[in-house]
């Protein structure tokens, strides 16, 4: 194996076996240089992340803008209407005086002149006088630029761009952003057991990856382009699935990743000389799990075929990387406290399903490394270290679901 490679922050030294399960996820965050931005349409920005800082073109509110319907005032009360100024028209009539008012509405820009705005349910209107207390000076105006000044930062490169931001992007004049694209992602499925519809037969295996991993990719900021089982024999056939995985930024292989006659992958990348960034986790389930580099092309990442493990190894080495790909930093994971039946395990990191009922993080029964139910039924992860001792805050892994 090579072992002279140098990776992200790490320096060319250290042993990449075996690392601690946090030191794992740093590595794989680390080693990914960012893919080219593209320009995208608002709409087409969803979900990316911003390759470089955003600031307002616009003050936002671009005017000053009445936040109330009812009446702009100049001066003591009581007023004279002099007129109307609704949502998208402007008053021309020039500047009110001391004693005079204008009908207003939400969303309008407030005349020159005007004090503060009087709301309609506080107004007594008699023809074309209009009294009501004296509202102080500003009552219900936004002026212009007190959510953003022109030029304002409204957020850093690696930002994730969510629906609150495509809309101050918007308010601010943007048609389009600079993102970063979704990495493509590839997945190739190893194991002759594996049959991918109906109940299986003997000796067979329904596999379980291969309809779990594109949403998982997705929900990481990744682009599943594709799906294919590999076979295990004849020898190469791995090798050659890899050579035709194309133009994607990161290639998943699962199964393949232990000792076994068929397991292919570890020495498939040695031939290649591959750069290694992670090879095994001290982590349970998942241990043999890796990251490693092919040369001017993608990122390998092994997952075990185990089903329960090939998810803890995707929260632990895919994800970061689909972050560091994205131009994103790497998720800080919330630290909670843990209740529930928790055994450690020596040396190594166990990473468990668990529910977050927002205050608490509760494990549920283990089951093992082949065993979907747990993560199914719960909806976090948390990572237990090996020196854990009861009402120690756990670093947290919340699986992704709609609110
Ligand atoms: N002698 C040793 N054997 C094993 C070791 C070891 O250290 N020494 N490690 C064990 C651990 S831990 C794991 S995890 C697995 C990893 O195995 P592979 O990544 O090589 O995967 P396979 O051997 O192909 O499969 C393991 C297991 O998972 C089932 N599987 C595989 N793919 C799927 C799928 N897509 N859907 C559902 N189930 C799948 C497969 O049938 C096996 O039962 O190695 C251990 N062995
Ligand atoms: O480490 Mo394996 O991933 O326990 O099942």
């Amino acid at each position: 194996m090579i072992s002279d490679t140098a990776v992200g922050d790490s320096g060319p030294d250290e042993d990449f076996h075996d690392l601690p399960w946090q030191r794992a996820r740093e590595r794989a965050h680390a080693a990914a240089r960012p893919v080219p931005p593209i320009v995208a349409e608002l709409d087409r920005a969803a979900g990316l992340t911003l390759a470089e800082e955003i600031t307002a073109r616009t003050p936002a509110p671009a005017f000053d803008t009445s936040a109330m319907d009812g009446f702009a005032v100049a001066g003591p009360g009581s007023w004279q209407v002099c007129g109307a100024v609704r949502a998208g028209t402007v008053w021309t009539r020039g500047a009110l005086e001391a004693g005079q008012a204008v009908e207003i509405s939400t969303g309008a820009p407030v005349p020159p002149g005007a004090d503060a705005v009087l709301p309609v349910e506080l107004a007594v209107r008699h023809a074309d006088l209009v009294s009501g207390p004296q509202p102080a000076k500003g009552r219900h105006i936004r002026l212009a630029g007190e959510d953003a000044p022109a030029g304002a930062l409204l957020a850093a490169a690696g930002g994730w761009v969510g629906p609150a931001l495509l809309g101050l992007a918007a308010s601010c004049g943007y048609d389009t952003l600079r993102v970063r694209p979704r990495p493509r992602v590839r997945i190739l499925v190893t194991g002759d057991e594996l049959v991918r519809h109906g109940l299986p037969g003997p000796g067979q295996v329904r596999d379980a990856l291969g309809p779990m991993l594109p949403s998982l990719v997705e929900s990481m900021g990744g682009r599943a382009e594709e799906v294919r089982h590999v076979p295990d024999r004849p020898e190469g056939s791995l090798a050659a699935a890899v050579e035709a995985a194309g133009e994607a930024e990161v290639i998943v292989v699962t199964g393949s990743t232990s000792v076994g006659v068929t397991d292919q992958l570890r020495s498939l990348l040695d031939d290649r000389a591959a750069r290694w960034v992670v090879d095994t986790v001290a982590c349970r389930p998942g241990h043999p799990q890796l990251l490693a580099g092919l040369d001017g092309g993608p990122w390998v990442v092994g997952l075990p075929g185990n089903p329960y493990a090939a998810l803890v190894a995707a929260h632990t080495l895919l994800g970061p990387l689909l972050a560091g790909l994205s131009g994103r930093g790497l998720p800080v994971l919330p630290r909670v406290p843990l209740a529930g039946d928790v055994r450690v395990a020596v040396g190594r990191t166990r990473v468990l399903p668990a529910t977050w009922d927002g205050a608490v993080a509760r494990v549920l029964a283990e089951r093992g490394s082949a065993f979907l139910n747990g993560a199914a039924s719960g909806d976090a992860l948390a990572a237990v270290p090996p020196d854990w001792t009861p009402g120690d805050a756990v670093p947290l892994v919340l699986l992704a679901r709609p609110f």
